[in-house]
């Protein structure tokens, strides 16, 4: 198993974030109970990844306060959020933080820089972070039209710049890029990382895409039926190595069964003859 060996050291930017939380779910197996407890470090980028259902998103929403844990609490750079002991609740809309939910809920009938200016009012200097995350998003072109207007990748966009509209410290991210296209995932990648960077955020971004977490995060948490599976660096999708195989049988559903060097026997599609020595991507795990 491939491991990332080189360990993005995070820098000393955004907020420390420790929590212990709890929540009862009541999932399609049963009645569950989500129960994580985790610290990240100031400027760490956290990805949040597992089967569906595995909690995810509401363990998201109950960092950003739009769900209520059962228990526990949530201390953002020593000041409590949340915490069930004593109380205490900060409501959703007075956390510092930027959201980007998996249908990225954009204002309809408001063009891309009022989406943007809506999200930043109040904050000085306003316009200039407004035009910033216009240019950094390569949104400038697209200022002037409404979502409805744009591609599916284009409001995933809109919704990131709108997010960090606001100058959050802490960044939560629900699958944003999981609707786009390969190409435009990437450079959207290259994007995220460098908010992250250039905002001095602490972010958490859910994902399915082991090649999206090795790429971006620092650490991975695995959730599965609420539980955390694993906690680590990311592991970094395997490269595929060819090697030379032997035919050992043309098996009567039309597939082969090879030998690979070590002795190893795998089935595989592909057409030759008995003895044949052929060529084979593989990918070990
Ligand atoms: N407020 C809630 N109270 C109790 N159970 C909930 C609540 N919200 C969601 N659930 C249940 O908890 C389970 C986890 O849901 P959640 O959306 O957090 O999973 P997920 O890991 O984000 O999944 P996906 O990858 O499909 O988005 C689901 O079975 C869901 O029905």
């Amino acid at each position: 198993m491939l491991v990332f060996e080189e360990r993005r050291r995070p820098p000393v930017l955004g907020p420390v974030i420790e929590f212990h939380l709890t929540k009862a779910l009541h999932t399609a197996a049963g009645p569950r109970t989500l129960d994580v407890a985790l610290s990240l470090a100031p400027g760490e980028l956290l990805a949040l990844s597992g089967p569906s259902g595995a909690g995810k998103t509401t363990l998201l929403r109950m960092l950003a306060g739009l769900t209520r844990p059962d228990a526990g609490f949530l201390r953002v750079e020593g000041q409590l959020w949340y915490d069930h002991a004593s109380r205490q609740w900060l409501p959703p809309q007075r956390r510092p933080l930027g959201f980007v939910f998996q249908d990225y809920a954009l204002f309809p009938n408001m063009t891309v820089r009022e989406n943007l200016n809506f999200a930043a009012e109040g904050q000085s200097g306003a316009k200039q972070t407004v035009g910033e995350l216009l240019e950094l998003l390569e949104l400038t072109e697209l200022a002037a039209r409404r979502p409805a207007a744009l591609s599916g990748g284009q409001q995933q966009r809109v919704a990131l710049a709108r997010a960090l509209a606001c100058r959050p410290r802490l960044l939560l991210l629900d699958e944003p890029l999981s609707a786009l296209d390969l190409p435009t995932r990437q450079r959207l990648q290259q994007a995220l990382g460098e908010v992250h960077r250039q905002f001095k955020l602490t972010t958490v971004l859910i994902s399915h895409d082991p090649a999206e977490i090795a790429r971006l995060a620092d650490r991975v948490v695995e959730l599965d039926l609420g539980q955390v599976r694993r906690v680590g660096p990311p592991v970094a999708p395997a490269a595929p190595a060819t090697v030379r195989g032997r035919v050992l049988a043309v098996l009567p559903n039309g597939r082969l069964r090879m030998q690979l060097p070590g002795g190893t026997e795998v089935e595989v599609n592909g057409v030759a003859q008995l003895g044949e020595e052929i060529e084979l991507s593989v990918v070990y795990q």
